[in-house]
This record gives structure tokens, sequence and C-alpha cells, in this order.
């Protein structure tokens, strides 16, 4: 039985005192419900607020990238996943598509992100997905096979025991276009084949795969209602408290 991940994914938004101000109103909103793990991952800067912020809550905090080593060095503006550790968080998210679009980040620095923070103790939520021209040409299953393969696939079964997918089609993203929980469903099962093929089947029966893309509390119900699909990765609506709520409750 697979629990529930809903993770949100603050991109470039808020400071630190929104950020006190987000959990101050949504702590109370999730207090109850117990059916999901919670995540947030706001801006570096943010990290720390949130991490007090959420101290002694259900709600794990992560970063929404980290550098592909732990080993401290001259890297202007990076990260490593053990400082993200340190910082107190619990997730990483590796490889969304804005880092692949405009950082140029590829499957082979995704897969050494992936490798670095699991060194490091976090949980990766490694991102993969399809261009809105890529699955018109009927390439999706063919991209999330050459993007799996080139990533995720060069993990030890043992690391990917304890890395978390987030499928996330690349049109869905801030559009308020979400897949149908139908095409969401047959692609998360298509990963899971991929998966299935190269860990086996027990490894495909236990990871998490979670859906991305304009997830809002009233489409939610929908897309968590089929079988593949495990939990969202949200962006937007994790901006509002009682969006978010929505989404973790529902
Ligand atoms: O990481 C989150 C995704 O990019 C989804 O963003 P969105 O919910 O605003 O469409």
């Amino acid at each position: 039985m697979r629990t529930p991940l809903m993770a949100g994914n603050w991109k470039m938004f808020k400071t630190p005192a929104e950020t006190k101000a987000f959990f101050e109103k949504f702590l109370p909103l999730v207090a109850t419900s117990t059916h999901a793990d919670v995540a947030i991952c706001p801006p570096f800067v943010d990290i720390a607020a949130a991490v007090e912020a959420a101290a002694g809550s259900r709600v794990g905090i992560g970063g929404q990238n980290c550098y592909w080593q732990n080993k401290e060095g001259a890297f202007t503006a990076e990260v490593t996943p053990a400082m993200l550790k340190a910082a107190g968080c619990t997730y990483v998210i590796i490889g969304h598509s804005e880092r692949r679009q405009y950082f140029h980040e590829t499957d082979e620095t995704v897969l050494k992100r992936t490798k670095a923070a699991l060194e490091a103790g976090l949980i990766p939520m490694v991102c993969v997905g399809e261009l809105l021209e890529e699955r018109e040409s009927g390439r999706t299953n063919e991209v999330l096979a050459t993007q799996f393969n080139g990533g995720i696939a060069g993990l030890t079964p043992e690391e990917f025991a304890k890395i978390v997918i987030a499928y996330e089609p690349v049109w869905a993203i801030g559009t308020g276009k979400v897949a149908t929980p139908e095409i969401a469903q047959d692609t998360h099962k298509a990963i899971r084949d991929l998966v299935a093929a190269k860990f086996g089947a027990e490894a495909a029966a236990a990871v998490r795969i979670l859906y991305g893309g304009s997830v809002k509390p009233d489409n939610v119900k929908g897309l968590m209602a089929k079988p593949d699909i495990d939990g969202a990765l949200v962006g937007g609506a994790a901006l509002k408290p009682e969006d978010f709520a929505g989404v973790v409750n529902f």
C-alpha cells in the first residue's frame, strides 16, 4: 500500500515572512487528516523559516534542487544536498521541467543530483514529463523512456527504492490544463512499466508516482481515484493555505 504524498513546489515565490504566515494558516487546516504525507518545497532562502514553522507538524520541508556532489567547493550559487539536510530538509525536487528548460539540466545531471541527494539522506522527487508537441506527435512514452533510461535507470535498486517519481506533462504546468485522470493514469502506468522492466515488479509496486500540472482542490479527487497516481506535485495551488489544504485533504 503506497501512502500518498502531496508536495507543494513554491518555485520562485514567497519571502521568509510570507512563509511564516503561510504555515500559521496552513497547519491547522491539515492537522487532522493523516492519509497523506505532506511536503513543502520553498525557495532556498525560506527553508529556515519553513523548517521552524513546520517543526513538530507532519509537514516535511524540501529543496527545489541541489548540486550533484556533497563535497563543498567553489560553485557559486549552488547548494549541496548535505546542506539541505543540515538545514532540516527531508525532500528535494530534482529535474523539474523548468530546470531542464531554462537551466539546461539533463538526464545525466538529474541522475548525478539524485545520487548525491540520496547520499545525503534526502528523498528525491525526480521529475519527468513530455512537451505538448511530443504528446501531440504520439511520442509521450518514448520521451519518458528516454528520460527514465538516461536518468533514474542509472540508480542501483537500493537507491531506486528511496526515490519518488513525479510525472509532470509540461503542457499542464501552470496552464490550467490538467491532464484528465485517464491520460494521467495511462502515463503513470507506462512509467510503472518502465520501472518494472528495469527494477522488477516489487519495485514498481512500491514506488510512488506523483502527478503534477494544474492540480487544484477541485480536480485532485479524480486524479487520486486512479490506481497508479500516488499523490501530487503542486505549484500554483500550493501557494495558498486553503487551496493546498484542499489538495492535501482530498
Ligand atoms: O512542480 C509543480 C508543477 O510544475 C505544477 O505547477 P502548477 O500546479 O502550477 O501547474
